[in-house]
């Protein structure tokens, strides 16, 4: 029995006289409080003592016997916690239960009225239900138990009279506006109208009200079922083609797409789907972050219209997710979109999984349990008999070593459909006297928004300035919570930390030496939208981080203001370098490309030549497209490959490095992280655990423990032990000393990127 919610690693015994399946959700009493528990295996008595099961949670049995494989696997690969491993597969909360209609909508059908779910079952069985819902013949509907939570309403407005009858009256200038801009959107708030059309005043829409011409009426708020399609495109070029072709023929296992920015990977992804939904099975097409999601949710409207497509990310609200989630297991979607939650909700018909930026650090979990989806979503493909497609531009080495050594199919994309690759250029600062924005950048700027063209500028950090510094003693003002230098915002004029969110008004003197003489140095994203805007008044420029952006509307907003060119420069962090395609980009530039470069990771050379070489393909795909990267090592390596597009260049050297330096892939990397209240047990049991480490674990580098970059997180010293371990086998022993001393220890197997 694995138990919900609990950081063990091993699974508990229990007994029970009825009839239960493994798989099955039950109540126990755990440590004196009735929790949630998952049958993992079935036994006969024991000899020691057990406590009873006290009753099954549901009826309903969810999880196969490859779900619970898998759920085991990522336990013994992650050292992960097996409970809460298990909740992965369930949205929060009590599922509600629901019964089942049958709806015909083709009048072949041998009913005519809706039936219930188990009387249509009686009438043609299950396959036949599923087939004539492919061909879409009937519709399958569910009527919840009780009401699901209520969603905020909005009042919208909209035209009550047909477009014939609106031509006969006599309207103000201002009131067929209003009128033109409903025809146009269907459906606004009034406070969108006003904003769309800058009316000062409300007075014209309730004019048109009280005459009946327009009318409000109420409509739940969520209206992520937007309605924005891009449309499909007609066929795949000959390159495309050819990928697709290989991949069909040989249609198992796992397959990579590497192929640059912008060379229609996403087509690929999308004609391989239509063949997996024509034989009426559902596709799972997972994306590193629902920021990804927007804009490929319009392109899969456009694609497959009348299709099920649903997105499952864990923004959502519980009952908003628990209604997708009974929706997948009932296998009525047909395209589930999703993050790394996604690909755990147990889908029986899943017939392909697509991981779209493979590459992505999102696909890493880093709170626990950690796993990373890419390879559960390998393993799932695996165990299931699912083929698994696998695609990215800047692969992450350790996949692509392996698709070379034949583990995977490998297919390239080398060409561009539509624009060309952009011309790459460095911007060496050290010979300038602005390291923020040189003269010569903004000159680049000046020239791409007069063509009409739009600039995207990256940013590593959000904020206005990275730290701050007191120029008398040097002291840098630090959050009490996390050893982390504070970020000034000058928008809210606040210090913020960027760990835990701790934030406090700048102080007027040094806390240290009570000198006044503070001073904000650094930048973030907001910085350099200060300078930009300074330097370009009158241009729209528009700023997208987490600070902007919290959740996915306002992200879809941002972007269709991309979209309508109504913003000349956006400034943003890793969130604009994501995905995106727009044709209108014909400049970007990567402000402080060295910073990324410099991350403390094992990895960081890869995590910048990704980054850069993402952002950089965000330009040139409709019109002629530039980027510029500015840096301080114009020869640093990852500098040099990205700017050639030599990812495999870059890969050859870096994988010479990691053979060197014995890091992923020619070992598994371990990071362990003590976490103590007090500073010296952290050190003493860190300490004590790399003892013991050492002593057992033969076919491993231990490193010493080391104070990472960040001391303190969330009131919590730390200290971390790195391993590198040469014999997976091993994975297991080292599980059993961490199981000794279990509280306040985190453990990360490959992680990517995440560590700090
Ligand atoms: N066969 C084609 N004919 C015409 N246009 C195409 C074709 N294939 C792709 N495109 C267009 O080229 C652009 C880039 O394609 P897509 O977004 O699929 O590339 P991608 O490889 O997924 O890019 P990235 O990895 O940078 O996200 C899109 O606007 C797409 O509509
Ligand atoms: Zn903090």
């Amino acid at each position: 029995m694995a138990i919900s919610g609990s950081p063990l690693r091993s699974a508990f015994s229990y007994h029970y006289e009825g009839e239960l399946s493994i798989g099955q959700r039950v109540v126990v009493d755990f440590a004196g409080r009735n929790v949630v528990g998952y049958i993992t295996s079935i036994s006969s008595k024991p000899q020691f003592k057990t406590k009873p099961i006290s009753r099954p949670l549901e009826k309903q049995v969810y999880l196969t016997p490859a779900d619970i494989t898998l759920a085991k696997w990522t336990v013994e690969n992650y050292l992960a916690p097996i409970g809460k491993v298990f909740d992965l597969f369930f949205p929060p909360g009590k599922l509600l239960k629901s019964s089942s209609f049958v709806i015909p909508i083709n009048s072949e059908l041998p009913f005519s009225e809706p039936l219930k779910m188990s009387e249509a079952l009686k009438l043609m069985g299950r396959e036949q239900i599923l087939k004539l819902k492919s061909q879409r013949k009937l519709k399958i509907l569910h009527s919840y138990e009780k009401k699901l939570p209520s969603k905020r309403k909005v009042k919208l407005l909209k035209l009550s009279l047909s477009i014939k009858a609106l031509e006969d009256l006599n309207l103000t200038t201002i009131q067929k506006k209003i009128i033109d801009y409903l025809l146009s959107v269907e459906k606004a708030t009034p406070k969108e109208v006003m904003e769309a059309l800058a009316l000062k005043s409300r007075s014209p829409i309730e004019t048109l009200l009280r005459r009946g011409t327009i009318e409000l009426e109420e409509e739940e708020e969520d209206r992520s079922d937007s309605s924005w399609t891009i449309d499909a495109i007609e066929d795949l070029t000959s390159e495309q083609e050819s990928v697709r072709e290989a991949i069909i023929k040989d249609f198992k296992g796992v397959h990579y797409i590497f192929g640059l920015t912008g060379s229609g990977k996403t087509e690929v992804y999308f004609k391989i789907m239509e063949r997996v939904l024509n034989r009426g099975k559902s596709v799972s097409y997972m994306v590193p972050e629902v920021s990804l999601t927007p804009q490929l949710m319009a392109r899969i409207r456009g694609a497959f219209p009348g299709r099920e497509v649903r997105v499952y990310h864990s923004y959502m609200s519980p009952a908003k997710r628990q209604r997708i989630w009974l929706d997948a297991v009932n296998d009525e979607i047909d395209i589930l979109v999703g993050t790394r939650s996604a690909l755990w909700i147990p889908i029986q018909n899943t017939g392909l999984i697509i991981v779209d930026e493979e590459h992505d650090s999102s696909f890493y979990q880093q709170t626990p349990p950690h796993y990373d989806a890419v390879e559960v979503a390998i393993k799932k493909g695996e165990l299931y008999g699912i083929p698994v497609v696998l695609g990215s531009a800047t692969p992450r080495v350790e996949r692509y070593f392996r698709a070379k050594a034949g583990e995977f199919k490998l297919h390239s994309l080398l060409n561009r459909p539509v624009g060309q690759l952009p011309d790459l250029e460095i911007r060496d600062l050290r010979n300038s006297k602005d390291y923020i924005i040189p003269s010569e950048t903004l000159g680049e700027i000046e020239k791409t928004v007069k063509l009409g063209h739009q600039v995207f500028v990256f940013v590593h950090r959000k904020g206005f300035s990275n730290y701050v510094v007191c120029a008398n003693c040097g002291n840098i003002l630090k959050c009490p919570n996390c050893d982390i230098s504070l970020t000034y915002h000058k928008h809210d004029s606040v210090l913020k930390c960027h760990y835990c969110g701790y934030t406090t008004p700048p102080p007027s003197k040094c806390e240290r030496c009570g000198s006044a003489a503070l001073s904000a140095r650094g930048f973030g994203t907001e910085r350099v939208e200060h300078e930009l805007q300074k330097r370009f008044p009158e241009l729209s420029i528009m700023r997208m981080d987490r600070e902007t952006i919290s959740n996915p509307d306002q992200y879809e907003k941002a972007l269709r203001k991309i979209e309508s060119k109504d913003a000349n420069i956006i400034v943003g962090t890793k969130m604009i370098a994501k995905g995106l395609d727009f044709p209108n980009i014909g400049l970007v530039v990567v402000i402080d490309a060295d910073r990324i470069i410099n991350l403390p990771n094992y990895d960081s050379a890869e995590t910048a030549f990704q980054i850069i070489s993402q952002i950089s393909g965000r330009s040139g795909r409709g019109v002629h497209g530039k980027a510029i990267i500015q840096t301080f090592e114009p020869e640093h390596r990852v500098i040099k490959t990205a700017l050639e597009n030599d990812y495999m260049g870059f890969f050859e050297t870096e994988v010479e490095i990691r053979k060197i330096l014995k890091y992923p892939p020619f070992s598994t990397f371990i990071e362990i992280v003590v976490e103590k209240e007090k500073e010296e047990q952290c050190e003493k049991e860190a300490w004590e655990l790399f003892n013991c480490i050492q002593e057992n674990i033969k076919a491993a580098e231990v490193l010493e423990p080391v104070v990472p970059a960040v001391k303190k997180l969330f009131g919590k010293y730390r200290m971390k032990i790195h391993l590198k371990l040469f014999d997976r086998e091993e994975l297991e022993k080292v599980l059993k000393l961490l199981q000794k001393n279990p509280a306040g220890v985190d453990i990360l197997v490959n992680s990517n990127g995440g560590s700090f």
